[in-house]
């Protein structure tokens, strides 16, 4: 059989006789020597329903580390291996970092980090000149996806370790959907395969026995397991790097409504060679005999999306409490009331057109321009977000017209698309040179992003926590033309700002503290918003006595 019968075999159980081993998509039960490092607050029970999950033994404090590992295998996405270490995810330091001098491909901070990666590496290393020789053109992409990147280094360290050792077994025990994937995925997968195969460098489905691999679907198991349980590494500011597997951090079930968060902060004591380490953190106080749940995805989308994303990444309906018995107004979805009562109305649809204040019942007469607005946005951040990298002057131009569009027809800024606009646009660095103009508008954007996500997640969440440190690193800018500071807009001028950016920066240390941990205290980016917090204060004082040396020479 060759490769190009991949896709007919999809459900078959084997290509050379050998029938696979799990039967896909019923619960897996873990073998008691599996996932020893848990810690004790930790155990693993099986629902009928979501298979596998962690749940609190022992009740877990709002701020805790509830967990923290070294994924078992990680990458970098092709972008950032120029400027960050392939073993331990640091950004590029002043000192540079060093390339491999065989693939050119990727670089690590210095000899102990690349001697620490050389166990796969050595195997990468071919796979990727093999690839870079093999592309027929220069346009094609010079080094595989991410994705198929990580699976061979998970193939690469199960054959090290040995089929049979813990770690292989534990990756073989995540959860595949091999025999429920749509179509639509399925072919997905197919592909994935067939690039997996070339940059192995196999000549027949036969080559794959080195692997354990001996028929198509243990093939898919493989790229299902890999997708419905990688984790996006992050840095300290939660831009996505790359992609990770841990098969315990793998355990936890997904909520739209979590209770814990995955982030990588970097620990500052700890030495960088543990890096990256993941860490799970409480977003609340966790009683035992609870399940501990984290979020797969952006849980500011609105539900039908967020249900879309997670049936085709992850192959279920979700019946979390926010899906099932949703509110009377979900934040996503809402406008302020059209008689501005201070009340709220759900967003009009297409479907249901009818929209009401919840509080004085006045109905939304003009539910064309808000269905209109909703849409023209929708396209509009489809564009942009395509645009984000390749074209980021269109891609500002975009966003900066629809934020004042969809902000007049009354969306909330919690509402999508309008906080999902914010977060685009906040992402684009400030003109150079920057005008007041320019730096008010991007106050302004990043205030509405922070008063949107407080509307939908829990304040010590860490991405409110990275938003808050962000406008306050924008208050704490110097004004090019400061304005007059007894006009009352937004953002005040002068002294005010300041004390502003201070006020910000204590609530981003608040909420970071929790959200990146607390034994961590806020992790690398925590130690960023103590010195912040030091400098404002410093100039916070330096105004003040300024003040009131000019008071004092006010003759009486
Ligand atoms: C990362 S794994 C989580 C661990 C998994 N339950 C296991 O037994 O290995 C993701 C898979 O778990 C299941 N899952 C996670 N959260 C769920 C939920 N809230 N409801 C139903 N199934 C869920 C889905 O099958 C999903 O593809």
């Amino acid at each position: 059989m060759s490769f190009s019968d991949l896709r007919k075999s999809r459900k078959t159980q084997s290509f050379v006789g050998i029938p696979a081993k799990q039967e896909a998509s019923e619960p897996v039960v873990t073998a008691p020597d599996l996932h020893k490092n848990l810690p004790s607050h930790l155990e693993v029970r099986t629902t009928q329903h979501a298979g596998r999950g962690l749940y609190a033994v022992a009740d877990i404090p709002i701020g805790s580390i509830i967990l923290a590992t070294r994924p078992h295998v990680a990458v970098l996405s092709t972008p950032h291996l120029e400027n960050h270490c392939s073993h331990c995810f640091g950004a590029e330091s002043p000192q540079g970092l060093k390339r491999c001098t065989q693939c050119l491909r990727v670089r690590y901070c210095d000899a102990t980090c690349q001697s620490k990666d050389w166990s796969l590496h050595k195997h990468e290393c071919p796979a990727l000149q093999r690839w870079e020789e093999a592309v027929p053109s220069a346009d094609m992409p010079q080094v595989p996806s991410d994705a198929v990147r990580a699976i061979a280094r998970i193939l690469w360290l199960r054959q090290k370790k040995g089929f049979d050792s813990v770690m292989s077994r534990e990756l073989d025990a995540m959860q595949s959907h091999r025999q429920t994937l749509p179509v639509s995925s399925a072919e997905i997968h197919t592909h994935l395969s067939h690039a997996l195969v070339q940059y192995l460098g196999l000549r027949s489905p036969q080559d794959l026995a080195q692997f354990n691999i001996h028929s198509a679907a243990d093939l898919l198991d493989i790229t299902s397991r890999f997708t419905t349980n990688t984790f996006t590494v992050m840095d300290t500011v939660l831009s996505p790097l790359g992609a990770s597997v841990s098969p315990t951090v793998a355990l936890f079930n997904h909520s739209c409504q979590p209770n814990a968060v995955v982030v990588f902060p970097r620990a500052q004591r700890t030495p960088r060679l543990s890096e990256p380490q993941m860490q799970v953190i409480a977003l609340r106080h966790i009683s035992a005999g609870e399940e501990v749940l984290s979020a797969y995805i952006d849980i500011t989308m609105p539900r039908a999306i967020r249900q879309e994303a997670l049936k085709e990444t992850y192959n279920f309906d979700c019946k979390c409490t926010l899906c099932t018995n949703p509110p009377a107004v979900c934040p996503q979805e809402s406008m302020y009331c059209p008689k501005a009562c201070g009340g709220v109305c759900p967003l009009p649809t297409e479907d249901n057109p009818l929209a009401m204040c919840t509080q004085c019942k006045s109905a939304v007469r003009d539910t064309d321009q808000v269905l209109d607005g909703v849409r023209v946005g929708q396209e509009a951040l489809d564009k942009a977000t395509a645009l984000q990298f390749t074209d980021p002057a269109k891609s500002l131009q975009l966003t900066s017209k629809l934020i004042p569009i969809l902000t007049s027809v009354g969306l909330t800024p919690s509402a999508h698309p309008l906080l999902a606009l914010c977060q685009l646009q906040k992402s684009f660095p400030l003109p150079e040179p920057l005008t007041q103009d320019a730096l008010d508008d991007a106050i302004r954007v990043t205030s509405k992003a922070v008063t949107g996500l407080v509307g939908i997640l829990p304040e010590v969440h860490p991405v409110v926590g990275i938003t808050l440190f962000e406008l306050a690193k924008l208050l704490a800018v110097d004004e090019p033309e400061p304005r007059d500071t007894q006009v009352a807009v937004f953002p005040p001028s002068g002294p005010p700002r300041l004390k502003l950016a201070y006020d910000t920066l204590l609530r981003a240390r608040a909420s970071l503290l929790c959200g990146m941990g607390v034994q961590s205290e806020g992790g690398q980016v925590g130690a960023e918003v103590r010195e912040m917090l030091v400098a404002l204060e410093h100039e916070i004082a330096v105004w003040k006595d300024g003040v009131k040396n000019v008071l004092a020479d006010i003759p009486k």
